[in-house]
Formats: C-alpha cells, structure tokens, sequence
C-alpha cells in the first residue's frame, strides 16, 4: 500500500487543474438530464438527479467499453436543440471552473447531434455560445477558466472527414483540435486515415482514443500512421512494457497475488520498455489518462496500481483526465483526491501532471506558457508549494 498522502480536499478543488479528456455528453448534470428529457418526452431508466447519477455511474460500471458506452443515449437524447447544446456547454465550463480547473478541452461529436434537424455548423456554434457565456459567468464567479472544444468523429461511422473539415473550419472559433472515439476493437484508427492525412496538412492539431479497449497495435497506428499529436488513455502502452522479466499483463495479477496494491517497491532498474513505449515516452507524446473511468471499463485494476503511477516515475508526459464526470461519477477534484488517497501522490505531483497538461494543450505555445507562468505555477505556490 503507498502511503497516503494527506492533501485536505479544499487544497485539492483550489489547485489549478488542467483537463484535456473530458466529454461534453459525458459531464452533464444529473439534474440537467431529467429537465431536458421530461421536456422533450424522452424515457429515462431512473427518476430524480440523484437516482440517475447513480444509474449513470452503475451501468457505466460494467467491465466492458461498449456497454459504458451504452448510457450516453440518454445524454446525447436530450443535446439535439441549440437550446440543450448551450445549457449543457454553459454549464459544463461553469462545473469544471468550480472544481478548480483552469484549462479545459471539451470533446463531442456533433455528428450525435442532428437528430433534431440542426446542421453540424449550428451544433458547433451552440456549444461555442455555451463556452463562452460559461467562461464569462466564471470569470465573474472569481473562477476564471479558458475552454476550447475538440471536435469527435465516431470510430464506427463514416463522417471523419467532414468533422475533420469542420475542425478547421472553426480552428480560429473556439474550436481546437479533432478526435475519433467509440468502441476502439474492430475499428482501428487506420480507418480513419485519410481524415488525418488532411488534418496533417492543414497543420491542424488531434487526439486518438487508442490503447484503451484493444492494445499496442491501436496505438502503433494511431502514432506511426495516422500520426496523432496525443493518445487518449493509451493505458495499454503498458503492453510493451516488462517488469521484473515478467510482461506487464503477466506481472499485475502475480504483483496481487502477492497483496502488492501500488508501484512503490517496483525497482526501476527492473523496468524494460519495448520499442514503441519507448518511441511514445522519449518522443513526449502526451497520454491522455483517466483512471477511474479505465477501471469501470477493465482497462485497470484499481487507482493504486493504474498505470498512470508508474509511467510517471518512468517520465512518461502523463496528464489526468475525468473522460466522463457523470458516467464515473467523479470531477478532478475527485480524482487527485484518489491519486493521494491511494497511489501516494503529493501536491508536487499533482503540479507536475498539471504543467504536463498545459503543454500538451492545443493553444498556442504562448498562450500555453501564459496560464502556466501566470496561473498554474502560481496558483500552487499560493498553496505553499515552493
Ligand atoms: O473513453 C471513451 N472511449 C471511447 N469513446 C468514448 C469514451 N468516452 C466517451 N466516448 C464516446 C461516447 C460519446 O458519445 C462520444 C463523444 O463524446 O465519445
Ligand atoms: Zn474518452
């Protein structure tokens, strides 16, 4: 067990956070979900905020991507209006400013959200008025916070690219970069090529969800073909990665077998990294990492023994992310809470993966270092962090 390191949750929600995997349809209030769909007649599974956020959170619990990616039909139902994009955009940025986070890059895919008669451009302006109003009600708030969008083609469908087109049509409008999510085994990011190829050529930024629900070949591709800037989760990196002469997928249940719960006694010099995990580490490309949303899925154990901590003491460029704060029930907050509860992270841990974070950001590199100089160093050391 690592030690607990005890960080008051008040220091925890104060500290500048940065999030860049964070969905929109996956952060909607509880509340805000049973409004719209009593609204516009669509069935929920459970009545009531609370009893919805739990329903949320216990089918997402399930083991297996797919069915976690079964309860965003009740988000998605109720984001088919201008009116619901905006509410849900406004209030997302003014949730993620009251947990302290600073910097944000909110995905969706406005392909999910023509069910209503919108067109994609309308969907994309909805959700940028709804950023906007939220970063200036924040501001107003005292919780000053910047967002972006990136814009999410589903893996499985055939749109990439046109929301590739769309990206960079709204690069200089709030909008960011580009994403391809969904069910990852059986559709590998290679199919999604010819999108990037374009994306590359209009020197535009983008993220892959690889290495999450299927392994190194998905993020292999995702890096040596398609050439993505970022891996969302990549935790399966760790399928290229030895320890103690064991593979890693060996290694874990042995290491719990034996009641070990987190990486502090992993010798280092015991550590063997192939030639891809090699490449993602000594290229700095950024992991996208999730932890509680990676063990509802069956991507990880537990929080103590996630990759995240490990490949940090390894220097990988990691960053932590909330995926999708209602299906995992959970803020940044939340999860840095969990890292020092349980994977013995201390708040120079936590500034670490923040300054990770921001310069992996798909802003300007001087607007990166802007928040980082002017925000993100400053706001620990206002928490006594020298
Ligand atoms: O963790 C994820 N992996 C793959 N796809 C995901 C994940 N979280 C959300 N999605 C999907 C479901 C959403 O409807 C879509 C766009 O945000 O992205
Ligand atoms: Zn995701």
């Amino acid at each position: 067990m690592s030690a607990v390191v005890s960080v008051s949750e008040d220091v925890l929600r104060r500290a500048p956070k940065v999030v860049l995997h964070d969905h929109l349809d996956g952060g909607v209030r509880p509340a805000t979900v049973a409004e719209l769909a009593d609204r516009i007649g669509h069935t929920l599974p459970a009545q009531g905020a609370d009893a919805l956020a739990d329903w949320f959170r216990d089918s997402a619990d399930s083991g297996s991507l797919v069915r976690y990616l079964e309860t965003f039909e009740h988000t998605v139902a109720v984001m088919q209006t201008t009116e619901g994009l905006r509410r849900i955009a406004r209030e997302s940025v003014l949730d993620l400013a009251a947990d302290g986070v600073v910097y944000a890059e909110s995905r969706y895919a406005p392909e999910q959200h023509l069910d209503g008669g919108l067109r994609l451009a309308q969907v994309v302006e909805a959700v940028n008025e709804g950023f906007r109003e939220g970063e200036e009600q924040a501001a107003a708030a005292g919780t000053p916070i910047r967002v972006r969008a990136l814009l999410t083609a589903m893996r499985h469908a055939a749109n990439s690219a046109e929301i590739a087109e769309l990206a960079v049509r709204y690069r200089d409008d709030g909008v960011a970069g580009f994403d391809i999510a969904g069910a990852e085994a059986g559709y590998p990011p290679t199919r999604h090529l010819a999108a990037f190829e374009y994306l590359r050529r209009e020197n535009a930024h983008f993220t892959i969800h690889a290495g999450e629900a299927f392994g190194l070949k998905s993020i292999w591709e995702a890096i040596q073909w398609c050439g993505a800037d970022r891996l969302g989760h990549g935790v399966r990196i760790m399928d290229d990665i030895t320890i103690e002469g064991l593979p890693f997928a060996e290694w874990l249940p042995a290491a719990q077998a034996r009641g070990v719960t987190s990486y502090d006694d992993v010798d280092l010099g015991s550590v063997y990294l192939g030639l891809l995990a090699a490449y993602v580490r000594d290229r700095r490309i950024p992991l996208e990492m999730c932890p509680s949303s990676n063990i509802q899925t069956g991507a990880a154990v537990s929080v103590g023994l996630h990759p995240i901590t490990l490949l940090k003491r390894l220097r990988f460029r990691v960053t932590l992310n909330t995926d999708n704060r209602l299906m995992s029930g959970t803020t940044m907050t939340r999860e840095t809470t969990l890292l020092t509860q349980e994977a013995g992270w201390d708040l120079a841990d936590l500034r670490w993966v923040t300054v990770n974070a921001m310069k992996s950001a798909f802003l300007p590199f001087d607007q990166r270092l802007a928040i980082i100089e002017g925000t993100v160093k400053p706001g620990y050391a206002a928490l006594g962090l020298a």
